[in-house]
């Protein structure tokens, strides 16, 4: 990305060559970055007069009072103050983006489900009306749980932008291209990259190739982090710095705009003279950020028996229980299979947590079939599930030769709450009804006698 790609108008500080063009590397540094020389003061956050007639504006991630470490909060400098960026509010109605809790009687969430890919429809959708509830979970006036969506994005936002107070947003494309033009910087995305977009944090969505698809977390409670790594120790899993920050960049543009803000679950909507990407020099460490999955160093069995999933935790936003999170984000990609003696798929499981799966690309090895790149599974709360039939056949009599689990990427938001289904996954989405099925043709091969069948 180069300044020379960047919207017209839009103004970019430099930052660092090679890699990282565009970006600052890593996780939850303490970021300082100005799009204008002298932009950004030094040694205080409020001077009596800003340069360039900058106004200072804090933005704050946590509470004043969160713990240092947890601590999270930018300082910007920008043409105009927020309360610039927001006229008087109207209701918006958006069908179809759905906020915990959002029980419905007659929605019954039980029995594992499964959806083929949500087709792009050929209308004109953006970031914001082409996003699609799947679940919701725990209750954003509580600030716990999530809603997990597909966005189906075809048309670029023009002089409109959004933000949502309710939460983070954790993007995971699938298909096309996306820009996210923020407050902050510019971040660009693409399948088997990830971006979070954090609370408050104002921006705008340009198709770069589309059409564009993929799943969204929605994290109403305490921020991603990066999980404790225990005995692992200091590396693998996701690296820090393989995270990218992006660098300051700036719109002076005073055209009619209209702001989507997302609030306790309603939509309403506001109209300005100018652009609100007007940071022109920021720092501190409540940022956009994005990571390339293909930079994530699995670790695994080396010897026999299959670990649990939570091996594979990409990020964790915490519920305040320890280890018990409100959402883990979980990332099967490519790795060698190498156990000897063991049933190397997923073992057969209820599980307390709720997983929703979905396939960025290729095969997933519990479900060789019917789980395509852009399908979707859930697993709610103790509802058994495990390898399909076909995968338990050739997993038992596979010769177990060190393999390579290759063209495989797919995900898990797994969350303490049980996850509810909206109206449109239970009827509008492509719901494969006969999914349970997968497991009826498994034998009974017990007969009383020992020894293995
Ligand atoms: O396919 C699943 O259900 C996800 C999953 C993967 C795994 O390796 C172990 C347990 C588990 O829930
Ligand atoms: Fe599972």
């Amino acid at each position: 990305m180069t300044q020379h790609d960047l919207p017209r108008g839009m103004v970019r500080a430099a930052g660092p060559a090679g890699p990282h063009e565009g970006y600052m590397p890593g996780f939850g540094n303490d970021f300082e970055t100005e799009a204008l020389p002298g932009a950004l003061p030094q040694g205080q956050n409020s001077p009596q007069k800003c340069a360039y007639g900058l106004y200072a504006e804090q933005l704050s991630g946590t509470a004043f009072t969160a713990p240092r470490g947890q601590n999270e909060r930018t300082w910007c400098y920008r043409i105009r103050p927020s309360v610039q960026h927001t006229g008087r509010f109207a209701p918006l109605g958006l069908p179809y983006w759905k906020t915990a809790s959002n029980l419905r009687d007659d929605i019954v969430s039980l029995g594992q489900y499964r959806w083929d890919p949500i087709p792009v429809p050929d209308e004109e959708l953006t970031w914001i009306t082409g996003m699609r509830t799947m679940t919701t979970a725990g209750d954003v006036n509580i600030q716990v749980g999530m809603a997990s969506h597909v966005y189906l994005v075809t048309r670029s936002m023009q002089d409109e932008y959004f933000f949502s107070a309710d939460s983070e947003l954790l993007v995971v494309p699938q298909e096309g291209r996306l820009r996210f033009c923020t407050e902050l910087g510019v971040i660009d995305l693409e399948p088997q990259e990830i971006a979070i977009l954090p609370r408050g944090l104002v921006y705008r969505v340009e198709v770069l190739e589309g059409p564009a698809r993929g799943f969204v977390c929605e994290n109403y409670g305490q921020k991603f982090d990066l999980p404790n790594r225990g005995p692992i120790g200091a590396n693998c899993l996701a690296n820090p710095r393989d995270f990218k920050c992006p660098v300051a960049a700036f719109e002076d543009r005073e055209t009619r705009s209209r702001v989507v803000i997302k609030w306790c679950g309603r939509f309403h909507d506001t109209w300005i003279d100018h652009s609100p990407l007007d940071v022109v020099a920021w720092h501190g460490n409540y940022c956009p950020y994005k990571y390339d999955l293909r930079s994530y160093a699995p670790v695994g069995a080396i010897l026999f028996d299959h670990p649990d999933p939570s091996i594979f935790t990409v990020l964790t936003a915490p519920s305040g229980q320890e280890g018990t999170a409100n959402i883990d984000f979980v990332l099967f990609r490519e790795r060698w299979l190498v156990a000897e003696h063991s049933f190397r798929p997923p073992w057969y499981h209820k599980n307390i947590m709720s997983e929703l799966m979905g396939n960025i690309y290729g095969i997933y090895d519990a479900k060789p079939q019917g789980f395509a790149p852009g399908g979707i599974s859930l697993h709610n709360c103790m509802l058994p599930h495990g390898p399909d039939r076909d995968a338990f056949e050739a997993a038992s009599n596979a010769a177990l030769k060190p393999e390579k689990l290759d063209h495989t990427m797919s995900f898990m938001f797994e969350t303490r709450f049980p996850q509810h289904l909206t109206e449109f996954a239970a009827r509008e989405a492509p719901m494969q009804r006969d999914y349970g099925e997968v497991w009826d043709r498994l034998e009974k091969r017990f007969d009383g006698t020992p020894g293995t069948k």
